[in-house]
Protein backbone atom coordinates (compact mmCIF):
# COMPACT_ATOMS: atom_id res chain seq x y z
CA UNK A 1 0.00 0.00 0.00
CA UNK A 2 2.85 2.53 1.07
CA UNK A 3 4.82 1.50 -1.92
CA UNK A 4 1.77 2.51 -4.06
CA UNK A 5 1.42 5.43 -2.51
CA UNK A 6 4.86 6.48 -3.20
CA UNK A 7 4.08 5.63 -6.39
CA UNK A 8 1.43 8.09 -6.82
CA UNK A 9 3.01 10.78 -4.82
CA UNK A 10 5.98 11.02 -8.06
CA UNK A 11 3.47 11.28 -10.41
CA UNK A 12 -0.16 12.37 -9.51
CA UNK A 13 -1.86 12.11 -6.38
CA UNK A 14 -5.61 10.51 -6.16
CA UNK A 15 -7.55 12.35 -3.92
CA UNK A 16 -10.06 10.11 -2.17
CA UNK A 17 -13.79 10.95 -2.08
CA UNK A 18 -14.40 11.10 1.28
CA UNK A 19 -18.00 11.75 1.08
CA UNK A 20 -18.38 7.99 -0.95
CA UNK A 21 -16.57 6.51 2.07
CA UNK A 22 -17.88 7.50 5.01
CA UNK A 23 -18.99 4.85 7.67
CA UNK A 24 -22.54 4.72 8.87
CA UNK A 25 -22.24 3.43 12.73
CA UNK A 26 -24.76 1.13 14.01
CA UNK A 27 -25.28 -1.19 16.94
CA UNK A 28 -26.16 -1.64 20.33
CA UNK A 29 -23.93 -1.66 23.79
CA UNK A 30 -25.03 -2.76 27.09
CA UNK A 31 -22.24 -1.69 29.74
CA UNK A 32 -22.54 -2.62 33.23
CA UNK A 33 -19.62 -0.26 34.98
CA UNK A 34 -18.25 -1.76 38.63
CA UNK A 35 -19.02 -0.87 41.65
CA UNK A 36 -17.14 2.39 42.00
CA UNK A 37 -19.80 3.72 39.44
CA UNK A 38 -22.97 1.77 40.01
CA UNK A 39 -25.13 3.76 36.94
CA UNK A 40 -25.95 1.08 34.22
CA UNK A 41 -25.22 2.75 31.10
CA UNK A 42 -27.08 1.85 27.51
CA UNK A 43 -24.75 3.22 24.78
CA UNK A 44 -27.16 2.94 21.76
CA UNK A 45 -24.85 4.03 18.84
CA UNK A 46 -27.23 5.42 15.98
CA UNK A 47 -26.05 7.33 13.29
CA UNK A 48 -27.51 10.27 14.43
CA UNK A 49 -25.80 10.50 17.88
CA UNK A 50 -23.76 13.23 18.41
CA UNK A 51 -20.41 12.82 19.44
CA UNK A 52 -20.64 12.37 23.58
CA UNK A 53 -18.49 11.06 26.26
CA UNK A 54 -20.67 8.25 26.80
CA UNK A 55 -18.34 4.83 28.03
CA UNK A 56 -15.65 5.85 29.96
CA UNK A 57 -12.81 4.00 28.73
CA UNK A 58 -10.86 4.23 32.18
CA UNK A 59 -13.24 2.38 33.88
CA UNK A 60 -13.40 -1.40 33.24
CA UNK A 61 -16.39 -2.52 32.66
CA UNK A 62 -18.56 -5.61 32.86
CA UNK A 63 -19.74 -5.87 29.27
CA UNK A 64 -22.85 -7.53 27.98
CA UNK A 65 -22.43 -6.78 24.32
CA UNK A 66 -23.99 -7.87 20.92
CA UNK A 67 -20.94 -8.97 19.43
CA UNK A 68 -18.03 -11.03 19.92
CA UNK A 69 -14.11 -11.25 19.45
CA UNK A 70 -14.86 -11.95 15.40
CA UNK A 71 -15.62 -8.38 15.09
CA UNK A 72 -12.54 -6.84 16.36
CA UNK A 73 -9.58 -6.62 13.21
CA UNK A 74 -6.39 -8.62 14.86
CA UNK A 75 -4.42 -5.25 14.99
CA UNK A 76 -7.07 -4.22 18.07
CA UNK A 77 -7.14 -7.17 20.14
CA UNK A 78 -3.05 -7.65 19.41
CA UNK A 79 -0.95 -4.82 18.37
CA UNK A 80 2.58 -6.32 18.23
CA UNK A 81 3.41 -7.82 21.53
CA UNK A 82 0.94 -6.18 23.49
CA UNK A 83 -2.90 -7.78 23.99
CA UNK A 84 -5.65 -5.50 24.37
CA UNK A 85 -8.48 -7.01 26.67
CA UNK A 86 -11.86 -7.71 25.31
CA UNK A 87 -12.85 -4.04 27.46
CA UNK A 88 -10.30 -2.27 26.00
CA UNK A 89 -11.28 -3.24 22.03
CA UNK A 90 -14.94 -2.52 23.03
CA UNK A 91 -14.64 0.44 23.98
CA UNK A 92 -11.80 1.42 21.47
CA UNK A 93 -14.42 0.22 19.01
CA UNK A 94 -17.40 2.51 20.24
CA UNK A 95 -15.45 5.40 20.38
CA UNK A 96 -14.37 4.79 17.07
CA UNK A 97 -17.32 4.68 15.56
CA UNK A 98 -18.91 7.26 17.63
CA UNK A 99 -16.65 9.92 16.40
CA UNK A 100 -15.84 8.95 12.98
CA UNK A 101 -18.90 10.39 11.19
CA UNK A 102 -17.57 14.44 12.65
CA UNK A 103 -14.08 14.06 11.47
CA UNK A 104 -15.51 14.34 7.52
CA UNK A 105 -12.73 12.37 6.20
CA UNK A 106 -10.38 14.60 7.34
CA UNK A 107 -6.89 12.88 8.20
CA UNK A 108 -4.81 12.41 11.51
CA UNK A 109 -1.44 13.14 11.85
CA UNK A 110 0.60 11.90 14.60
CA UNK A 111 3.29 13.88 15.80
CA UNK A 112 5.51 13.13 18.65
CA UNK A 113 9.50 12.28 19.70
CA UNK A 114 11.25 9.22 18.46
CA UNK A 115 9.81 6.10 19.89
CA UNK A 116 6.42 7.42 21.01
CA UNK A 117 4.44 5.75 19.38
CA UNK A 118 3.06 6.99 16.25
CA UNK A 119 3.33 4.03 14.19
CA UNK A 120 1.99 1.98 16.59
CA UNK A 121 -1.10 3.94 17.82
CA UNK A 122 -1.31 5.01 14.33
CA UNK A 123 -1.88 1.63 12.56
CA UNK A 124 -4.67 0.88 15.70
CA UNK A 125 -6.45 4.30 14.95
CA UNK A 126 -6.83 3.50 11.16
CA UNK A 127 -8.27 -0.09 11.35
CA UNK A 128 -10.81 1.44 14.08
CA UNK A 129 -11.76 4.43 11.69
CA UNK A 130 -11.46 2.43 8.24
CA UNK A 131 -8.68 4.85 7.33
CA UNK A 132 -5.43 4.22 5.47
CA UNK A 133 -2.08 4.38 7.39
CA UNK A 134 1.08 5.89 5.92
CA UNK A 135 4.13 6.33 7.42
CA UNK A 136 6.44 9.36 6.33
CA UNK A 137 9.65 7.81 7.04
CA UNK A 138 8.57 5.06 4.77
CA UNK A 139 7.48 7.07 2.39
CA UNK A 140 10.37 9.38 1.81
CA UNK A 141 12.45 6.17 1.69
CA UNK A 142 10.14 5.13 -1.32
CA UNK A 143 11.08 8.35 -2.72
CA UNK A 144 14.37 8.24 -2.81
CA UNK A 145 14.83 5.12 -4.38
CA UNK A 146 14.25 2.26 -1.53
CA UNK A 147 16.82 4.35 0.71
CA UNK A 148 16.88 3.48 4.10
CA UNK A 149 16.20 7.06 6.25
CA UNK A 150 19.94 6.08 8.15
CA UNK A 151 21.43 5.95 4.83
CA UNK A 152 19.39 9.25 3.46
CA UNK A 153 21.00 10.89 6.51
CA UNK A 154 24.33 9.64 5.77
CA UNK A 155 24.53 10.19 2.11
CA UNK A 156 22.50 13.72 1.46
CA UNK A 157 22.51 14.77 4.83
CA UNK A 158 19.40 15.57 7.38
CA UNK A 159 17.85 18.81 5.41
CA UNK A 160 17.62 16.76 2.21
CA UNK A 161 15.61 14.67 4.46
CA UNK A 162 13.72 17.42 5.65
CA UNK A 163 13.14 18.53 2.46
CA UNK A 164 11.65 14.93 1.47
CA UNK A 165 9.89 14.89 4.64
CA UNK A 166 7.91 18.52 3.63
CA UNK A 167 7.11 16.87 -0.15
CA UNK A 168 5.24 14.16 1.16
CA UNK A 169 3.41 15.47 3.73
CA UNK A 170 2.05 18.49 1.10
CA UNK A 171 0.75 15.75 -0.86
CA UNK A 172 -0.41 13.71 2.06
CA UNK A 173 -2.27 16.90 2.84
CA UNK A 174 -4.37 16.87 -0.41
CA UNK A 175 -5.86 13.46 0.85
CA UNK A 176 -8.59 11.79 2.49
CA UNK A 177 -8.59 9.18 5.48
CA UNK A 178 -5.26 9.11 6.01
CA UNK A 179 -3.68 8.13 9.47
CA UNK A 180 -0.28 9.40 9.05
CA UNK A 181 2.82 8.84 11.42
CA UNK A 182 4.76 11.62 11.17
CA UNK A 183 8.78 11.83 11.23
CA UNK A 184 9.38 12.68 14.90
CA UNK A 185 10.82 15.80 13.84
CA UNK A 186 8.45 16.92 11.18
CA UNK A 187 7.26 19.44 13.76
CA UNK A 188 10.17 21.86 13.54
CA UNK A 189 9.43 23.57 9.96
CA UNK A 190 5.89 25.52 10.39
CA UNK A 191 5.15 24.95 6.75
CA UNK A 192 4.47 21.07 7.88
CA UNK A 193 2.21 22.66 10.25
CA UNK A 194 0.38 24.18 7.13
CA UNK A 195 -0.09 21.19 6.05
CA UNK A 196 -1.20 19.02 8.90
CA UNK A 197 -3.62 22.26 9.52
CA UNK A 198 -5.50 20.31 6.96
CA UNK A 199 -6.42 17.31 9.31
CA UNK A 200 -5.91 17.10 13.14
CA UNK A 201 -2.79 16.81 14.67
CA UNK A 202 -2.35 14.82 17.90
CA UNK A 203 0.93 14.60 19.74
CA UNK A 204 2.02 11.53 21.88
CA UNK A 205 3.38 12.89 24.61
CA UNK A 206 5.37 10.17 26.42
CA UNK A 207 7.75 10.79 29.29
CA UNK A 208 12.11 10.42 28.56
CA UNK A 209 12.21 7.43 30.42
CA UNK A 210 9.69 5.42 28.80
CA UNK A 211 11.07 6.42 25.18
CA UNK A 212 14.80 6.00 26.12
CA UNK A 213 13.98 2.42 27.42
CA UNK A 214 11.80 1.59 24.17
CA UNK A 215 14.94 2.94 22.22
CA UNK A 216 17.49 1.14 24.09
CA UNK A 217 15.15 -2.19 24.13
CA UNK A 218 14.99 -1.75 19.83
CA UNK A 219 18.25 -0.35 19.30
CA UNK A 220 19.41 2.81 17.02
CA UNK A 221 19.86 1.18 13.65
CA UNK A 222 16.62 3.33 12.03
CA UNK A 223 17.01 6.36 13.96
CA UNK A 224 20.19 8.25 13.01
CA UNK A 225 19.67 10.95 15.47
CA UNK A 226 19.97 8.65 18.07
CA UNK A 227 22.62 6.65 16.81
CA UNK A 228 25.67 5.62 18.55
CA UNK A 229 28.18 3.20 18.48
CA UNK A 230 28.89 2.45 21.73
CA UNK A 231 27.83 2.68 25.75
CA UNK A 232 25.08 2.46 27.73
CA UNK A 233 22.16 2.24 25.48
CA UNK A 234 19.84 3.79 27.99
CA UNK A 235 21.89 6.76 29.28
CA UNK A 236 22.45 7.73 25.66
CA UNK A 237 19.45 7.69 24.05
CA UNK A 238 17.65 9.50 27.23
CA UNK A 239 20.26 12.48 26.79
CA UNK A 240 20.14 12.70 22.95
CA UNK A 241 15.98 12.65 23.50
CA UNK A 242 16.14 15.47 26.12
CA UNK A 243 18.18 17.74 24.38
CA UNK A 244 15.71 17.06 21.32
CA UNK A 245 13.52 17.47 24.03
CA UNK A 246 14.32 20.95 24.63
CA UNK A 247 14.33 21.84 20.68
CA UNK A 248 11.42 20.62 20.32
CA UNK A 249 8.80 20.66 23.16
CA UNK A 250 7.08 24.27 22.11
CA UNK A 251 6.57 22.91 18.17
CA UNK A 252 4.82 19.66 19.44
CA UNK A 253 2.66 21.45 21.95
CA UNK A 254 1.41 23.09 18.35
CA UNK A 255 -1.17 19.77 17.87
CA UNK A 256 -4.62 20.14 18.29
CA UNK A 257 -4.53 17.02 20.13
CA UNK A 258 -2.15 15.93 22.83
CA UNK A 259 -2.25 12.49 24.53
CA UNK A 260 -0.02 12.35 27.68
CA UNK A 261 0.79 8.78 28.65
CA UNK A 262 1.27 10.48 32.33
CA UNK A 263 -2.15 11.69 32.06
CA UNK A 264 -3.53 8.48 31.30
CA UNK A 265 -1.92 6.60 34.20
CA UNK A 266 -2.48 9.14 36.51
CA UNK A 267 -6.39 8.14 35.62
CA UNK A 268 -5.84 4.99 36.08
CA UNK A 269 -3.94 4.85 38.97
CA UNK A 270 -1.12 3.36 37.49
CA UNK A 271 2.71 4.44 38.43
CA UNK A 272 4.63 3.79 35.71
CA UNK A 273 3.23 4.66 31.69
CA UNK A 274 4.59 1.12 30.62
CA UNK A 275 1.67 -0.73 31.94
CA UNK A 276 -0.66 1.57 29.29
CA UNK A 277 -1.61 -0.67 26.07
CA UNK A 278 -1.81 0.87 23.05
CA UNK A 279 -5.34 0.29 22.81
CA UNK A 280 -5.75 2.38 25.85
CA UNK A 281 -4.05 4.81 24.16
CA UNK A 282 -5.12 5.24 20.93
CA UNK A 283 -8.67 5.48 22.81
CA UNK A 284 -7.54 8.70 24.73
CA UNK A 285 -6.47 9.79 21.13
CA UNK A 286 -9.91 9.38 20.19
CA UNK A 287 -11.22 11.25 23.19
CA UNK A 288 -8.83 14.15 22.83
CA UNK A 289 -9.81 14.09 19.05
CA UNK A 290 -13.41 14.49 20.39
CA UNK A 291 -12.44 16.97 22.60
CA UNK A 292 -10.95 19.03 19.69
CA UNK A 293 -14.12 18.98 17.93
CA UNK A 294 -16.37 19.98 20.62
CA UNK A 295 -14.41 23.45 20.90
N1 LIG B 1 2.24 1.61 24.60
C1 LIG B 1 3.44 1.07 24.41
N2 LIG B 1 4.06 0.44 25.41
C2 LIG B 1 5.28 -0.11 25.25
N3 LIG B 1 5.97 -0.07 24.08
C3 LIG B 1 5.41 0.57 23.05
C4 LIG B 1 4.12 1.18 23.14
N4 LIG B 1 3.82 1.74 21.95
C5 LIG B 1 4.87 1.48 21.13
N5 LIG B 1 5.82 0.76 21.79
C6 LIG B 1 7.09 0.26 21.25
O1 LIG B 1 7.98 1.38 21.12
C7 LIG B 1 8.75 1.25 19.95
C8 LIG B 1 8.56 2.49 19.09
O2 LIG B 1 7.20 2.54 18.66
P1 LIG B 1 6.81 3.18 17.28
O3 LIG B 1 5.35 3.01 17.12
O4 LIG B 1 7.69 2.66 16.18
O5 LIG B 1 7.17 4.72 17.55
P2 LIG B 1 7.38 5.93 16.53
O6 LIG B 1 6.65 5.57 15.25
O7 LIG B 1 6.76 7.09 17.24
O8 LIG B 1 8.84 6.09 16.36
C9 LIG B 1 8.28 -0.03 19.25
O9 LIG B 1 9.18 -1.07 19.61
C10 LIG B 1 6.93 -0.29 19.85
O10 LIG B 1 6.62 -1.67 19.89
O1 LIG C 1 12.97 12.90 15.36
C1 LIG C 1 13.52 12.97 14.24
O2 LIG C 1 14.10 14.00 13.82
C2 LIG C 1 13.45 11.79 13.34
C3 LIG C 1 12.54 10.81 13.60
C4 LIG C 1 12.44 9.61 12.78
O3 LIG C 1 11.08 9.14 12.75
P1 LIG C 1 10.36 8.42 13.99
O4 LIG C 1 9.87 9.50 14.91
O5 LIG C 1 9.23 7.67 13.36
O6 LIG C 1 11.36 7.52 14.64
C5 LIG C 1 12.91 9.88 11.37
O7 LIG C 1 12.01 10.74 10.70
C6 LIG C 1 14.28 10.47 11.38
O8 LIG C 1 15.14 9.53 11.92
C7 LIG C 1 14.35 11.77 12.16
Amino acid sequence: MEAKLAQSLQFSITCIDSEKMVRKPSGLLLFSPRASDQKRLQVHISSHLQPTRTASWHKPAALKVSCSYKNFPDSILKSGSFPASFDEAMILKNKSEEIEPYLNGRCIYLVGMMGSGKTTIGRILSEVLGYSFFDCDTLIEHTVGGTSVAEIFKLHGESFFRDNETEVLQKLSLMHRLVVSTGGGAVIRPINWKYMQKGFSVWLDVPLEALARRIAAIGTESRPLLHHDSGDAYAKAFNRLSTLLEERGEAYANADARVSLENIASKLGYIDVCNLTPTVIAIEALEQIESFLKK
